[in-house]
């Protein structure tokens, strides 16, 4: 079974860098970490970087997962190709350009392409925001999937991702002590479908709210509170059409071996315990 540890980092393609930057700096909060030839690294935590954009097709987008070590990651390259995914074994050049030690990159069943990393970096300094957002970090991605119970079964089966809940057949499922790591949420195609940040407090998230409808950002949903991670949460929408999420106060399992998830309808009532309609996101609106 691949031992995922947590999530990494995403990288995102964009045909516009300078507006990318723009969005990641100003509305977002994100800190330059440095860029590259066409790569534009940007931190939210004690990570060398979090979110990567890269000049290009927006619809190159990918997730790179932690796994323990180089014997784990040899392990999940057999185990994957054995399944018949295509694995690709990242050059010392593209590790480089990922700031990790090695890495390999497959499609899950749907087709979200996904990297095992060894060793990403880690910073020396400490996280400076370049705007006072609140970040406290990188925290879960919602990847989009044509069949949810065949992807959740690709996560929990082949990998080592257990559902904390479900809402209609979309599984929240964590890969360490976090409710969430990753969601499922049904789509015509692959790709990312929101991206999460963790900030500090409830005040951070309405703080944001009117911050960045003053800079006219598209917030697509909240601020609203999930039933299921109890998170007070935000989404709004930046370049190329992603959805970033702001939230505070995810659960945590406490206990592994005695958890069960829990079923959530497919309305409206599941995605916020406040009221708050989603506008513009693939969910139940009404
Ligand atoms: C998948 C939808 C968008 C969703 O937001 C559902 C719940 C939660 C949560 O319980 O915190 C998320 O943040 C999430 O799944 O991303
Ligand atoms: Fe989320």
């Amino acid at each position: 079974m691949i031992q995922l540890k947590d999530v990494s980092y995403v990288r995102l393609g964009s045909p516009d860098l300078e507006q990318a930057e723009q969005f990641a700096t100003t509305c977002l909060g994100l800190q330059i970490a440095g860029s590259g030839k066409a790569d534009l690294y940007l931190r939210s935590d004690a990570r060398a970087h979090t979110l990567c954009y890269t000049e290009g097709d927006p619809r190159r987008q990918t997730v790179g997962f932690e796994v323990e070590d180089e014997a784990s990651l040899q392990d999940a390259a057999s185990t994957l190709d054995a399944l018949g995914h295509a694995v690709h074994a990242g050059t010392a050049e593209e590790a480089e350009r990922r700031k990790v030690k090695s890495f390999i990159g497959f499609r899950d069943p749907t087709g979200n392409h996904i990297e095992l990393v060894v060793r990403p970096e880690r910073s020396g300094r400490r996280y400076f925001a370049s705007r006072d957002a609140g970040i406290t970090g990188f925290s879960h991605v919602g990847l989009n999937s044509t069949d949810p119970a065949r992807d959740e079964l690709f996560w929990t089966q082949v990998c080592n991702a257990r559902v904390s809940d479900r809402i209609g057949d979309i599984p929240l499922m964590r890969v360490n002590a976090i409710h969430h790591t990753i969601a499922l949420v049904r789509a015509p195609q692959a790709g990312i479908q929101h991206i999460n940040h963790q900030v500090e407090s409830s005040d951070d998230v309405l703080r944001s709210y009117y911050f960045l409808n003053d800079k006219r950002v598209p917030i697509v949903f909240g601020p609203g509170r999930h039933p299921t991670s109890g998170a007070r949460f935000l989404y709004f929408s930046g370049p190329d059409g992603m959805i970033f999420e702001y939230s505070v106060g995810v659960d945590e399992i406490e206990d592994e071996a005695t958890h069960r998830p829990r079923q959530f309808g497919f309305e409206p009532a599941s995605f916020c315990m406040w009221g708050s309609r989603p506008a513009g996101m693939a969910l139940p609106s009404t």
